[in-house]
């Protein structure tokens, strides 16, 4: 049914025409102890300090899979193999006063090779499912890690 009053919808009331998507895209990374990547966002940025998948924005144009792979590269020096992505969940903000909204996507990483650094400062830290909660993270990232299908990622 048309809501014709405020919205509470994901765009926060903002007219359709009015909100610009930010895709965003991060990667479920495990060791061979079943242990998850974790980056601290730098201090400094939005959401500072907090933990989160790693990854970063889509460019225009660009597939997601290909982004998630170049971003990875570019933060922690790990190579993905493009045909082992493979899309786990994914989590839409609501626009903010800028009339810009986030959609944040997850993909399981089945493959990948090297040993992470952190090129572009900031910390990282492998961390096993049970604990991940501990880690304070950005709202969007709480949904994702609320989403993850455990049960097809046992060790
Ligand atoms: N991971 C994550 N990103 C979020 C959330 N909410 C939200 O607005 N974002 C925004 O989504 C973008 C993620 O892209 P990014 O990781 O490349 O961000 P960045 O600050 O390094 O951007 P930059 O490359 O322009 O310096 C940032 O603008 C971040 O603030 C959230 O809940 N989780």
């Amino acid at each position: 049914m048309m809501n014709a009053g405020k919205s509470d919808a994901p765009d926060g009331g903002a007219s359709k025409s009015e909100v610009a998507a930010i895709w965003v895209v991060a990667a479920l990374i495990r060791d061979e102890h079943g242990r998850v990547l974790l980056q601290q966002r730098p201090a400094g940025k939005a959401h500072g300090g907090l933990w989160e998948f790693p990854g970063g924005k889509v460019e225009p144009g660009e597939l997601p899979g290909v982004a998630l792979i170049r971003e990875i590269d570019e933060e922690l020096g790990l190579a993905l193999a493009h045909g082992a992505l493979e899309p786990v969940a994914f989590a839409e903000g609501a626009a903010d006063a800028a009339g810009r909204a986030v959609v944040l996507l997850l993909y399981a990483v089945g493959q990948w090779e090297g040993e992470p650094y952190a090129r572009e400062g900031g910390a990282f830290a492998w961390v096993e499912p049970a604990a991940l909660q501990g880690y304070p993270m950005p709202p969007l990232d709480i949904e994702l890690l609320s989403r993850i299908p455990w049960k097809n990622f046992s060790s």
